[in-house]
């Protein structure tokens, strides 16, 4: 279990962290998200000890970092792919890890099997790729065997099987009970990887809720075309939906789903010519909800086809953001 109070971290001017509070609770993936300066790297080194946070704790099993005698065996992290020096083989990088740790060279075979390095133990890091270099990573993470598990930014630069690798690692690590938190900036990565997020921008908590509560919670609606559509709207809010209608003649309606729209319409004898229910994408949803907190945004719109205005279904952002 991972506790933040009010932490708070500040460089001169700049608020990296503001009073953030959270927990992440073990037997669970959680995802650290939010943009690109958002403060999850330096909320991930104040939860490590590796900086002083200016107000406010992060506590890990109910301890903060320095309080905890023997680290490695209660949080293990990876906060850079390429820690390991590239001279050393793989195993002899584990295994100087774990001699400073007291921990023996079988726990070091016993990683190394269980990240896939069994067969380049014996190579030069420098030669590794990197998924094989998030793999020692891990490997290095797992060695104490802790019940916290801390990954940054685990996917980035992945290819497709090893960002599959490290969804299906993480999995297990949380089915052993583990408590593990990876931050990324992309939630299409995390949508399909964690079942809790927290997102953060501006080093403010703006959203701590699990992915399938975040789905179900932004609107869907339907869009109908008819020959008629003066006629359905006013059946349609008879029945207490929303209408608006498209520059396009279209009516996108919010309130009824669409049986009841095609129901309705054909009891009434309206032809209906699409029928389509849509609904927010998780990526839509975050980049609206971090909008007002991303410190570096692309200036060039988006093509209107694949605007997220244009594909979905308006979705408010839940926290105003000051
Ligand atoms: N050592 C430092 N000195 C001054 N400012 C810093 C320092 N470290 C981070 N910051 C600032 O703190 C803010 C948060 O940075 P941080 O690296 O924690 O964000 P992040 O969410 O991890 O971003 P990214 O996704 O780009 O890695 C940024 O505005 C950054 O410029």
């Amino acid at each position: 279990m991972i506790e933040l109070r009010e932490l708070t971290k500040r460089y001169g001017p700049t608020t990296a962290v503001d009073r953030l509070s959270f927990e992440v609770r073990p037997a669970v993936v959680t995802g650290f998200l939010g943009p690109n300066g958002a403060g999850k790297s330096t909320t991930m080194r104040m939860m490590l000890g590796l900086h002083r946070p200016t107000a406010g704790e992060a506590l890990i099993n109910g301890r903060r970092y320095a309080e905890i005698r023997h680290p490695l065996h209660e949080v293990g992290a990876v906060l850079d792919a390429d820690a390991a020096h590239p001279g050393r083989s793989a195993f002899t990088h584990l295994a100087c890890l774990a001699r400073s740790n007291g921990i023996g060279r079988a726990r070091v075979e016993a990683v190394l099997a269980q990240v896939g390095l069994e067969s380049v133990a014996g190579k030069r890091v420098g030669g590794f790729s990197l998924g094989m270099r998030q793999r020692l990573g891990i490997a290095g993470a797992l060695l104490g065997d802790p019940a916290v598990v801390l990954l940054d930014e685990p996917v980035n630069g992945l290819d497709a099987a090893g960002i599959r690798w490290i969804r299906s690692t993480l999995r297990s690590l949380a089915a052993e009970g583990r408590t593990v938190l990876l931050s990324s900036h992309l939630m299409s990565e995390m949508a399909v990887t964690v079942d809790r997020v927290l997102i953060i921008g501006r080093g403010r908590l703006l959203e701590d809720t699990s992915v399938t509560e975040m789905r179900d919670r932004f609107e869907r609606d339907v869009l109908v075309r008819t020959p008629r559509p003066t006629e359905l709207t006013i059946l349609l809010s008879r029945l207490g939906a929303t209408v608006t209608r498209t520059a396009d003649g279209d009516l996108i309606t919010v309130g009824v789903d669409a049986p009841a729209i095609g129901d309705a319409a054909a009891s009434a004898g309206i032809p209906i010519h699409a029928l389509t229910p849509r609904s927010a994408t998780l990526e839509d949803v975050y980049l609206q909800m971090t909008s007002a907190a991303a410190d570096y945004r692309a200036t060039t719109p988006a093509p209107p086809s694949s605007s997220a205005a244009a594909s979905s279904p308006a979705v408010a952002p839940t926290k105003e953001i000051n």
